[in-house]
């Protein structure tokens, strides 16, 4: 037995016509959504991904005159330009239906229909569906390279104000051997910055070193960091070089300098007073060549003043300081950064999804992005993974309605595989409006449909 696919929305005000379409449709095609109210058509297809609308041009309001078929066919269009729309018309409106593909309908039935010359006749909406995806998809990857080609640099996304002003710091100070002080927000790009500004100064060739201070231990600091002599203590069992030395000739990254304790900080303080490191268990000081680029996502300014972080190691780090502006404030940078994930994710798993939907744009303009670029990178990743349709959809998307998820619910979420998430959220929204479908569908961003497939898959 062949295998059904396809998708097919039926619009049509006479419940009688939706039943029959219905009945015979699902024989030949995987979903048949029926709706006998035109209203509803830009809702549906922005939450979902129809291969053929079939819709009626004469509703009763006008009987006879197609004009407000005509309106639907124009919004449908204007929504989602690459749908494939299939009209309905009575014996006699076949003119109205040749102006009707001229304004870009694809093809009519006439009603009463034959069951056969309409299947027929959606069989091949549906191919030209495909072929017009294809195409998109082709567009969109011809797009994927243009950013590339655009970007800053081949893996830096973002052409707002803000990332041209960071550009320019960039460009001015790479070359010099200047400390640098990035500041910005988790997630914004720091790491980024510092391997450009090392990738665009005369180090290039030398080594660049990324040290994360958050994630090393008090006792290992000084060995991590300027190294150890053999039999030094217990776990030194032979010489061994510490980042510094290791960073010698290009540049030394130090992530979340912020996080520093006191002690530590001094001991950091002399070695780029000195320009020399010692080895754990050595009293040779090795003169060092760096280049140092620093960054935290915490205050400095106020942990100065609250003698929490020493000002004289501020001013040794921030010779020129370079300020990261978080997500939220270069909106301009959402899209193209939200579609080089999406190229990067479809191909990586190999998806047909290949665009971002109307509905989603708007959502992810709303939205605080308290994790900037990293959490939209893994809100894509998750959604490319989720997704259904060929446009990501906000219901592909886990948005903590617009506020910011507290922090011990984000990790639990983290941890928890994706359909355990979906379920949770199914079952929260339910609870919410005591069973109602309609309000939960809302609620989650479905429509009631796809909220109704999701139930039966999760047996809620
Ligand atoms: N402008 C950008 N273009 C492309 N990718 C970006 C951009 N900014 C950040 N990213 C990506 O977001 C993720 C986080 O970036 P990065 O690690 O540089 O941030 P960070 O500010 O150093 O974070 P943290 O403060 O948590 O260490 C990385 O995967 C990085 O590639």
């Amino acid at each position: 037995m062949e295998t059904k696919t396809g998708k097919i929305l039926v619009v049509d005000d006479d419940t009688d016509v939706l039943s029959a379409a219905r009945l015979f449709l699902k024989r030949h095609f995987l979903h048949v959504d029926v709706e006998s109210n035109p209203e509803s058509i830009p809702y549906l297809i922005n939450n979902d991904r129809y291969d053929v609308i079939l819709l009626d041009m004469n509703f009763t309001k006008d009987i006879g005159s197609g004009k407000e078929g005509f309106y639907w066919l124009d919004r449908i269009l204007e929504i989602d330009p690459a749908a494939v729309v299939v009209l309905i018309t009575a014996y006699g409106d076949v003119e109205m239906a040749v102006r009707a593909i001229k304004d870009g309908a694809t093809d009519f039935v006439l009603k009463p229909w034959e069951n056969e010359k309409l299947l027929a006749t959606l069989i091949s909406a549906m191919r030209l569906r495909q072929s017009r995806e294809e195409t998109a998809t082709l567009k969109a990857k011809q797009k994927g390279l243009n950013q590339a080609q655009t970007s800053y640099t081949s893996d830096i996304i973002g052409q707002s104000p803000a990332m041209l002003r960071v550009y320019e710091a960039i460009d001015r100070v790479a070359e010099t051997d200047a400390n640098v002080l990035i500041l910005g927000e988790n997630g914004t790009g720091k790491e980024l910055i510092a391997r450009a500004l090392h990738r665009k100064s005369k180090r290039t060739d030398e080594p660049f070193v990324s040290v994360d201070l958050g994630a090393i231990s008090e006792t290992l600091f000084e060995s991590e960091l300027f190294g150890h002599t053999k039999g030094s203590f217990t776990d030194a069992k032979e010489d061994r070089a510490g980042r510094f030395e290791t960073a010698s000739g290009g540049s030394i990254f130090l992530d979340e300098i912020g996080n520093l304790s006191l002690p530590l900080q001094a001991k950091l303080l002399t070695v780029l007073q000195s320009r020399t490191v010692t080895r754990v268990g050595s009293n040779k000081p090795k003169t060092i060549d760096v280049r140092l680029i620093s960054a935290t996502n915490m205050p400095v300014y106020d942990m100065v003043k609250n003698k929490t972080f020493r000002q004289d190691l501020l001013y040794r780090i921030n010779t020129i300081e370079i300020h990261l502006p978080p997500l939220r404030e270069r909106q301009e940078d959402l899209v193209p950064l939200a579609e080089y994930y999406l190229q990067l994710y479809r191909k990586k798993y190999n998806r047909s999804v290949n665009t971002l939907s109307p509905a989603l744009l708007k959502r992810m303009q709303k939205y605080h992005w308290p994790g900037n670029v990293r959490e939209l990178q893994h809100a894509i990743e998750r959604a490319v993974i989720m997704a259904q349709g060929s446009a990501l959809q906000p219901e592909d998307f886990f948005f903590s309605n617009g506020h910011e998820v507290p922090q011990d619910e984000e990790s639990a979420l983290d941890a928890m595989p994706l359909d355990e998430m979906e379920k949770m959220l199914i079952r929260k929204a339910l609870k919410k409006h005591n069973g109602n479908i309609t309000e939960a569908a809302q609620e989650l961003g479905l429509t009631r449909s796809s909220l109704y497939r999701r139930l039966e898959k999760y047996g809620l």
